[in-house]
């Protein structure tokens, strides 16, 4: 049970940010959903009920990650635990010798931007919020969660960028959980590996498949819902910091 706990969802418009804030409502929290303006944030947010709200916020901009911790205590009272899930997935060779081009830096930046530097910002500035709470009976005051891929550590074909953004998120995991382990704020990263969501749909139903019996058990994609239950279980367990955990089925993906 996490009755009366207050979160915090980056990306939580869309699958795996949005299964996480569904489960953060069912077992009793609040949830600002926060999310692109252009997102559905403000529909879901509708659909899911009287405890959440939505905030528009890209984030990597640091006024609107501001304004939404704002908007979390204004509603909500204060800060317990935040999921960043915003990502985008970027394909993109090197060098395309077909086309003599070189992969364009600014596209490299952008991933680097929206992945890797917009889940810090979100961080940094969500634990001085967090920061303020009651430590409880152990001496914590909250818990960040941060999204990479398994991607991380087998990067494939074209994933230059996303995962150096990916690898950056896992790298600064450690420091990150060291700096505020103080405060009695735990970090931790998940790991994902292929998970049925707005990003894998566009994908035909063939491509899917191969994916899937690449996965050795369960040989599918993951279900939304089963990384909201390893947030659940990082959120309950506080010897759990300073990690990255994969949540794959055992998948390495091959080049
Ligand atoms: N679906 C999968 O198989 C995997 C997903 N991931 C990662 O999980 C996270 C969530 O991905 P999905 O739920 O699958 O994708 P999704 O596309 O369904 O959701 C991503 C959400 O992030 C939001 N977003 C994008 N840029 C943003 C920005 N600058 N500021 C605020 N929000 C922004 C989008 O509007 C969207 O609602 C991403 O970081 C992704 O890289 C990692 C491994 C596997
Ligand atoms: C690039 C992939 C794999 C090959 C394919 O047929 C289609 C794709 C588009 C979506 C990609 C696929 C794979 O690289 C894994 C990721 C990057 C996927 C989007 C999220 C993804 O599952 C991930 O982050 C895995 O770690």
């Amino acid at each position: 049970m996490l009755k009366g706990l207050v979160g915090l969802v980056t990306g939580g418009a869309s699958g795996l940010g949005r299964a996480t804030a569904e489960q953060l409502l069912k077992q009793g929290g609040s949830v600002l959903i926060c999310d692109l303006p252009t997102s559905k944030g403000s529909e879901v947010a509708k659909e899911l009920g009287k405890n959440v709200a939505f905030a528009p916020v890209d984030v990597t901009a640091e006024g609107d990650v501001r304004s939404a911790l704002q908007t979390t205590v204004d509603k909500f009272g204060r800060l317990d635990v935040v999921v960043n899930c915003a990502g985008i997935a970027t394909a993109t060779r090197t060098y395309n010798f077909k086309k003599n081009q070189p992969f364009d830096l600014k596209s490299f930046q952008k991933t680097i931007e929206v992945n890797l530097i917009g889940t810090f910002n979100v961080i940094r500035l969500a634990a001085g919020l967090i920061g303020k709470n009651t430590a409880d009976a152990d001496g914590q005051r909250g818990v960040i969660i941060n999204t990479a891929s398994i991607a991380a550590f087998d990067g494939q074909i074209g994933q230059a960028a996303y995962s150096a953004s990916k690898a950056g998120i896992v790298g600064m995991t450690l420091p990150i959980a060291r700096d505020l382990s103080k405060q009695g704020i735990r970090v931790v990263t998940i790991a994902p590996g292929l998970f049925r969501t707005p990003l894998m749909e566009l994908l035909p139903e063939t491509a899917i498949r191969d994916l899937e019996a690449a996965v050795p058990f369960p040989p599918r994609l993951g279900h939304p819902h089963e990384f909201a239950l390893l947030v659940q279980s990082i959120i309950q367990n506080p010897m759990i910091n300073g990690e990255t955990i994969r949540i794959d089925g055992s998948l390495r993906m091959q080049p």
